[in-house]
């Protein structure tokens, strides 16, 4: 495939930023891929795996002379990292970010952005319950949905060919407004996310049931929940203090309708559970019909789930 871009710069080299690399490596979509990662462990791991070309400590050093600066790492990080690098940002460079949230990442982008820089703020609805740069691999945004949210004046052939990256990476793009973006995505992955965290932190705060009895009689749908609350820390607390609105929003709906089932069980209205049973799944089988449904292939299982996997490296005097 012809290279998309010369140079592209990865900020953050977790699960998505080197499954980027792998991609753009594995189809040729750019002639040289730098990378960003605070720690010389994650640096080693990146050159040693090979999904990027040359690695540096300083996001800055990183970008200059890149034409597509992508930002890979949790969403509050944004602003720092866009006024750290904004000095060496190239004009005329397209910079983009892989970030679950939309709106926040704009504000917080927005104010360090230097003139003839293209900024069009992405995001790949592909992921795992992995992290760190051994989690990636290049099939991940394979037939899933890849959301761009231009800003009023973004440049029509800058986002031409963001999107022709992002097909060439698999992906299929769909183009909307930041503020859809974040209500969406709030109740399609954010809400889902939370009631995961909660529903496991519940389970293990029983004094009754011990945690072994939770392990051991864990039915598929306890275990489907803890899969996602093994998702990374850092990366979803930044979703929730940037999705605020949305996801209070969001909540608000979900707890009025659960009040809703605790009255049907508690009046005995089978009916109503078996209505809304049966609307439900309806919904799973359009999903499945979508094709949406495939799981992330087992090459994407060798990060590390549940903990931070890379931490800044220590100051030394
Ligand atoms: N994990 C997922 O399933 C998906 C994540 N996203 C978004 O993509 C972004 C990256 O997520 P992942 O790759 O999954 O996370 P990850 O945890 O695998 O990787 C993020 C990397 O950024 C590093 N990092 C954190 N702060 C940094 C800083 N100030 N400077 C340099 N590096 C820093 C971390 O140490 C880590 O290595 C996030 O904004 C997330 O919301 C988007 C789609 C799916
Ligand atoms: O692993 C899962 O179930 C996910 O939901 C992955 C995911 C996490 C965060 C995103 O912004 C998009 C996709």
């Amino acid at each position: 495939m012809k290279p998309h871009f010369d140079h592209v710069a990865l900020i953050g080299l977790g699960l998505i930023g080197s499954s980027l690399g792998h991609v753009i490596k594995q189809h040729g979509l750019a002639r040289r891929v730098s990378g960003t990662a605070r720690s010389a462990a994650t640096r080693e791991t990146a050159m040693r795996i090979g999904f990027v070309d040359d690695v540096h400590e300083d996001p800055a050093d990183c970008v200059r002379g890149a034409d597509l600066v992508i930002l890979c790492t949790p969403v509050g990080t944004f602003a720092k990292l866009a006024e750290q690098m904004a000095p060496a940002l190239k004009p005329g460079a397209i910079l983009t970010d892989a970030g679950s949230v939309k709106c926040s990442v704009i504000e917080a982008i927005k104010p360090h952005l230097p003139e003839g820089v293209h900024f069009i703020p992405g995001h790949p609805i592909a992921g795992t319950e992995y992290s760190g740069p051994e989690a990636g691999f290049a099939e991940l945004f394979e037939g899933r949905w890849c959301i761009l949210t231009p800003l009023p004046d973004t440049d029509d052939d800058a986002l031409a060919r963001l999107k022709a990256f992002w097909e060439a990476c698999g992906s299929e793009v769909e183009i909307m407004t930041p503020d859809h973006h974040d209500l969406v995505l709030a109740i399609t992955s954010h809400l889902p996310h939370l009631i995961a965290y909660n529903i496991v932190g519940t389970a293990s705060d029983l004094e009754t049931v011990t945690e072994k009895e939770v392990i051991k009689f864990s039915a598929s749908g306890f275990r489907d929940f803890t899969r996602i609350a093994a998702s990374d820390p850092v990366m979803w607390r930044d979703i929730f203090m940037n999705n605020r609105e949305a996801v209070l929003e969001m909540l608000g709906r979900f707890t009025e309708d659960l009040a809703s089932l605790q009255r049907a069980i508690r009046w005995g209205d089978g009916q109503a559970l078996e209505e809304l049973f049966t609307r439900t799944r309806a919904v799973r089988r359009s999903i499945i019909e979508s094709g949406q449904d495939t799981p992330a292939p087992d090459f994407g299982r060798h990060g590390v789930p549940s903990q931070e996997t890379e931490k800044p490296a220590k100051k030394t005097a």
